[in-house]
């Protein structure tokens, strides 16, 4: 039975991926024509929190959230949103990812009213929300330029704010500000905190960046490598509201050792696997 207080539920999750013809991996000194990313995940999400999920590269931190989204089938285990598995792309959840994924061919509102306008949203409620959620960004102003006429951080702004329009249950965030400078990064995570200090929505994000994961999170989940489960779950006793200076404090360098020191192992694993890969495929 799942907890009332979860809004996310994931259950001995296990993933394999055949690969396509006349692919194979090297799997233990075994050739293999299938893929094993993840094993065994189980991770108990609460209503409201924001958790980060960090892990080396290539560990299936992305595959996880597809299967929370919907948008990839397990082979074993489940995935609930409020104790309902999740069989096919959730209309609760909403999907932020490094790559911006605007409509080119539609202006920074009309792009975040889309995502209203396909749940079937009228037109005047769909445009005042749309606006509410981009002045929220500091985007009036911009509501009529084009993806091509924003800078990265904008972008990703509308992407957020699109996202966050639909008044998601769960916002699933990958990597999202991977592609940012430093500074415009620094920004939009304190712009982010602040927001969903107001909102309040349930978010698992992913990061490569052990900062990042510690100063946006409630917990940090630190994920093995490949075939992932759950190393260790960090849970991180910062005080809220956040700035940015927290960072330069004694709590926080204790939060990133101890971070580093659950993930140190793992990312050296999936370096040696990958040594492994490249030799045989070489
Ligand atoms: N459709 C697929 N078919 C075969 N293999 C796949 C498929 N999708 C993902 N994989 C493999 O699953 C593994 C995990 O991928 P995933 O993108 O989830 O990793 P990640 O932890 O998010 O990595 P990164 O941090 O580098 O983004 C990778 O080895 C990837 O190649």
């Amino acid at each position: 039975m799942t907890a009332l207080a979860n809004r996310i539920s994931v259950t001995d999750l296990h993933k394999t991926f055949r690969l396509k013809p006349g692919q194979t991996v090297r799997v233990d000194g075994q050739i293999s024509d299938r893929i094993k990313v993840l094993s065994g995940v189980d991770l108990e999400i609460q209503k409201g929190e924001f958790v980060t999920l960090v892990g080396p590269s290539g560990s299936g931190k992305s595959v996880l959230l597809d299967i929370i989204a919907g948008l990839t089938d397990a082979t074993s285990g489940v995935a609930e949103i409020d104790g309902r598995a999740v069989t096919s792309p959730h209309r609760d959840a909403a999907y932020v990812f490094q790559q911006y994924a605007l409509f080119p061919w539609r202006s920074a509102l009309e792009n975040v009213e889309y995502a209203l306008e396909v749940r079937g949203v009228a037109k005047a409620e769909r445009r005042e929300k749309a606006q509410h959620f981009l002045s929220l960004f500091g985007l009036n102003g911009f509501e009529d330029r084009y993806p091509s006429q924003l800078s990265g951080g904008m972008q990703q702004r509308v992407a957020i704010a699109r996202a966050l329009a639909t008044d998601p249950q769960v916002l699933l965030m990958d990597e999202p500000f991977a592609a940012l400078d430093a500074q415009t990064r620094d920004i939009l995570q304190s712009e982010l905190l602040r927001i969903w200090e107001q909102i309040k929505t349930t978010v698992v994000f992913v990061t490569h960046s052990i900062d990042e994961a510690i100063f946006l999170a409630d917990r940090v989940v630190v994920m093995t490598a490949r075939p992932a489960a759950v190393k260790e779950i960090i849970e991180i006793d910062l005080p809220r509201p956040r700035d940015i200076e927290i960072r330069n404090g004694d709590q926080f360098n204790a939060y990133r050792a101890r971070v580093w020191n659950a993930l140190r192992d793992e990312v050296r694993k999936a370096q040696r696997d990958w040594q492994l890969a490249s030799s045989y495929n070489g």
